[in-house]
Formats: C-alpha cells, structure tokens, sequence
C-alpha cells in the first residue's frame, strides 16, 4: 500500500485483484431502468452488480458522519464527491474479485473524468451498456418508482435536477466511449423483457 492510504485500499493505486476482470459500464439516465436490467443480467450470466446509488444509499443508512454528508448531497440530485464513490466501488470489487465473472458497474462513469480516474485506479472497460429512453419516460417510471420506493430523490424537483444534470455531465460519458468503439446502444422504451433481449445481445456478443 502506498503512502498516505489509511484504509485497507488505495485509490491511487491500480489492483493486482482486479486487472483481468470483466468491467461493464452501465450508463442511463435516472429512471431507465439500469438496475432493472443489471438484476436480469446477472440472474442470467451471474456477473456481479455494483450500483453506485446503491452503495451510497448503504453508507447513508448506516448513519456514518460520511453517510451524512452524502445524504445532503443526494437530496438536492446532485454528485458526490468523485474519491468517495470511486473507493467505495472499488472495494467492493476487490472483496469480490476471487470469485466474480465480471462487474456491471451501474451508475458510474457519470461524468467524463470519472471515467477516467476509474480507468487509472481499476481498468478499462470492455463493453459500456447505454440504457436509452425518453425524458418523459423516465420521469413518468421514476415518478411511479417514487411511490413506494421511499428515496429521497425521487421527487419531482430533484428528478428534474437529475435528469438535466444527466444530460448534461454524462451524455458526454457516452460519446467519450464511442470513440473506442465499445458502446452498445439499448432501446429501453419497451418492456423489461424487450428491453432485456438487447442487452442480452450484447453481452453474448463479448463471448
Ligand atoms: N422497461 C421498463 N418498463 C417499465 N418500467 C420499467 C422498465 N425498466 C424499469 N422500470 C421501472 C422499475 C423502476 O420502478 C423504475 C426505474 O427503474 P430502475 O431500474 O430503478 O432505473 P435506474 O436504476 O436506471 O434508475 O422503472
Ligand atoms: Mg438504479
């Protein structure tokens, strides 16, 4: 471990653990339907799935001083800070790199440098899934979501900020990985199921 690494992983540092596993980025706006498909995806190939939210909304509950200052963040819509969700992924990787047959990493990159410093501190991906659908679409699932769902942020005002902050910082996420060629765009205005035949595609396609 290098110097100034207090907790058991190193930002700063790429992993031995994890330098031949399979990463997919899993990219959409709020409300796509990214956890929907991650929990298809992985009932089907068995990869294991690491929602960026739902790491956060753990540190959250577990009522940390961090967890706190995240819970102010992610009421307004808004990103936290870059370090914290980074470590926070990657060790959740590393506790599971010995048996895992690839990472969807859901909700991350949300923005171009997150992107990068993933790629520094963990490693490239091999396939980014882009979960497309409509504003309206993922206002009115989202909306739905919110009624049992009990976030915090799936109220009307911070979707808004969502949605325009989605639009905004991580659109450009998918034009970065365009350029590699490892986009697979998915239709993901139609049923889960329809919605999932895609993505099943694409994942056969990695094989
Ligand atoms: N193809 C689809 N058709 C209808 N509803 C869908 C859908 N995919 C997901 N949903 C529902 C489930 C959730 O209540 C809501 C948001 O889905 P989610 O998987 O939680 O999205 P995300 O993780 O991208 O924010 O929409
Ligand atoms: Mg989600």
């Amino acid at each position: 471990m290098g110097a100034g690494c207090s907790s058991g992983v190193c930002p700063s540092r790429k992993s031995d653990k994890l330098k031949n596993s399979k990463i997919i980025f899993v990219v959409g706006g709020p409300g796509s339907g990214k956890g929907t498909q991650c929990e298809k995806i992985v009932e089907r190939y068995g990869f294991t799935h690491l929602s960026s939210g739902d790491l956060l909304r753990a540190e959250v509950s577990s009522g940390s001083e961090r967890g706190k200052q995240l819970a102010a963040i992610m009421e307004k819509g808004e990103l936290v800070p870059l370090d914290t969700i980074l470590n926070m992924i990657k060790e959740a990787m590393i506790a599971k790199a010995s048996t895992s047959k690839g990472f969807l990493i859901d909700g991350y990159p949300r923005e171009v440098r997150q992107g990068e410093e993933f790629e520094k501190k963990i490693g490239a991906p091999c396939l980014l899934l882009y979960i497309d659908a409509k504003a309206e679409t993922m206002l009115m699932r989202l909306i739905k979501r919110g009624e049992t769902s009990g976030r915090s942020d799936d109220t009307a005002q911070t979707i808004k900020n969502r949605l325009e902050l989605y639009y905004k910082a991580t659109e450009p996420v998918i034009a970065y990985y365009q350029g590699r060629g490892i986009v697979r765009k998915i239709n993901a205005e139609g049923s889960v199921d329809e919605v999932f035949s895609q993505v099943a595609n694409a994942i056969e396609s990695l094989q």
